[in-house]
């Protein structure tokens, strides 16, 4: 037998930053969740038990503590990058990096319509993503992406003109709720080193912010449909307000929600037009997915 690929490192690190501003006495948060995995020749320790190869995942976590004191942690690409290009440049053994920064969403309070300096709340389970993979040599591919925004249109959505055949049972509608609990990303054009991720910063959160909007907006105004159709748009404006990107990624459950026959009792309407009481279903769901590259 023999490696066929191997990775390992050091998975949800969880890390809270506080930046405090003494002048103005407002202080900024950022939490992220971390995960380093490392490539390299590192094949001995897994098949003669060869421990002089291996950073250990204590370690790894030790380090990105440290950076995080030392460095910037926001935007996540810079971080991801700034961790990933220590693992190379720190072990000669290691040929790959492999860097995910999960941030959550601490929103600061608006309190009597006034930013509070120091409180903020957790609004919704959205994280900003980043996988970051610096391989020696080779430069640093950056994946940004956003996890976890639950949306729900109540009408606005359509699905017909799909095959029938003896397989099929769903009718086709013109009018339906549509939910989803959005995954996207978007690929950077690999970066050749660190100093040219720190030459993008400016463009991370701007990217973030349009990918964000350009989905919601999206969502809420087409007509959409199918999820196919609707999430290929959303590559399509994102790609075109990002000429960095490479390519674009979505993946959406379709979060069904069940018409209620309850003509059963005393001819109750609630199907098609009269629909208005749902069962939300929390499975099977649709599962839809795509990456839209420039042509
Ligand atoms: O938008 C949709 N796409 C599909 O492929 C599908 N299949 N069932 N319902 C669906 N809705």
């Amino acid at each position: 037998a023999a490696i066929a690929s191997a990775r390992y490192g050091k998975d949800n690190v969880r890390v809270y930053k506080v930046e405090r501003d003494e002048k103005t006495g407002v202080q900024t948060v950022t939490e992220m969740t971390v995960c380093v995995l490392l490539e390299g020749a590192i094949d001995t320790s897994y098949t003669k038990a060869d421990n002089s190869v291996v950073v250990a995942t204590d370690s790894m976590k030790n380090t990105v503590y440290i950076k995080a004191k030392e460095h910037p942690v926001t935007p996540p690409e810079l971080f991801a990058s700034i961790l990933g290009t220590h693992f190379i440049d720190s072990y000669p053994h290691l040929t790959a990096a492999h860097i995910n920064v999960i941030t959550h969403r601490w929103t600061r309070m608006t309190i009597d319509g006034k930013p509070h300096p120091h409180s903020f709340y957790r609004d919704g389970a959205e994280t900003r993503n980043v996988e970051a993979v610096a391989r020696r040599g080779k430069g640093i591919d950056i994946r940004s992406g956003i996890a976890g925004l639950l949306v729900l249109k109540s009408t606005g959505s359509q699905f017909h003109g799909f095959i029938r055949d003896e397989y099929t049972t769903l009718p086709e509608v013109w009018e339906r709720i549509l939910s989803t609990d959005v995954d996207a990303g978007w690929s950077w054009k690999t970066f050749p080193d660190i100093a040219a991720v720190k030459a993008a910063v400016p463009k991370f959160d701007k990217a973030f912010e349009d990918a964000r909007n350009i989905t919601l907006k999206t969502f809420a105004e087409e007509d959409s449909p199918s999820v196919q159709n609707t999430m290929y748009k959303m590559c399509e404006y994102i790609m075109a307000a990002v000429p960095e990107v490479e390519n674009v990624d979505y993946s959406l459950p379709n979060k069904h929600y069940f018409e209620i026959d309850l003509s059963w009792h005393k001819g109750l309407k609630n199907t098609g037009k009269d629909a208005e009481v749902y069962a939300p279903q929390s499975g099977p769901n649709g599962l839809i997915k795509v990456t839209v590259a420039r042509s």
